[in-house]
């Protein structure tokens, strides 16, 4: 399976904000419980899966792209990380888990305090992404990485996958409504909501 997107210059720009701001706790708890399932069945997929990273990556699309099995990112102006904390917000235990897993702890660690957008160039050289290539050749590197991959006898694939990433998915798995309530309370928050509303304000201050 191929993660790409229909949106030039942007491969995910994260979870919707406008989902988060103003919202009613009850909207809250459903919007996370299917984020939740969303990354459960991603992340603990058996299939191959890529992320052909054609554009901006942010927070939530970080977290889609590390929950691949690949990465393939264009050269040049598009940045990917977790920029959480410049929003004022958290990133979840489990998107920092899959970061641990990804670019292990001392990374992390920078990342998230910065809530840091990397270059492809950057992001290649902390193993956030496996291969940088031009815009044109996402999309043949990544069917190209994916014949490689393919030829592995799949149950022997699928387990190894599976025993690698069970912890992280069981440490969601065992307190999903917490981790919903948990959501849904801290983004109410007034000075959460108030500096979403400053960040909302930010970028439509950038188009104009
Ligand atoms: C004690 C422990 C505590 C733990 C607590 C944990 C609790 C949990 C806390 C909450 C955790 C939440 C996790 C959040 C994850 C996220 O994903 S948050 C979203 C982060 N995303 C971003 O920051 C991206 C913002 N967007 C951009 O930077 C740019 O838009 C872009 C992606 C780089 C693209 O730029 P460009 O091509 O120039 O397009 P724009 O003109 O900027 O945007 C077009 C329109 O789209 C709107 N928009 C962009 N991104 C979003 C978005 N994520 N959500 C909603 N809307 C978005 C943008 O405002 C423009 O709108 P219009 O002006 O109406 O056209």
């Amino acid at each position: 399976m191929v993660l790409a997107s229909a949106a030039p210059g942007i491969f995910s720009a994260g979870l919707d904000i406008l989902e988060m701001y103003q919202s009613t706790p009850e909207r809250c708890v459903a919007f996370w419980r299917a984020l939740q399932d969303a990354w459960l069945n991603l992340y603990g997929s058996r299939l191959i899966t890529m992320a052909a990273i054609e554009g901006h990556s942010p927070a939530g699309g970080c977290l889609l792209a590390m929950s691949c099995d690949y990465r393939v990112m264009a050269e040049g102006k598009f940045q990917i990380g977790l920029n959480e904390t410049k929003l004022g917000i958290v990133a979840p235990f489990w998107f920092t888990d899959v970061m641990l897993n990804t670019i292990g702890h001392r990374e992390t660690e920078k990342a998230l305090q910065l809530g840091a957008l990397y270059s492809a160039q950057q992001a290649l050289s902390i193993g956030l992404v496996d291969k940088v290539v031009p815009l044109a050749e996402v999309m043949p590197t990544v069917e190209g990485e994916l014949k490689n991959w393919l030829q592995i006898p799949a149950a022997a694939r699928v387990i190894t996958k599976t025993s690698m990433r069970k912890a992280v998915l069981d440490r969601l798995r065992s307190q999903k409504e917490k981790d919903a309530q948990f959501f849904a309370d801290f983004i109410n928050r007034d000075s959460v909501q108030k500096s979403l509303g400053m960040y909302i304000a930010s970028l439509q201050k950038k188009k104009n």
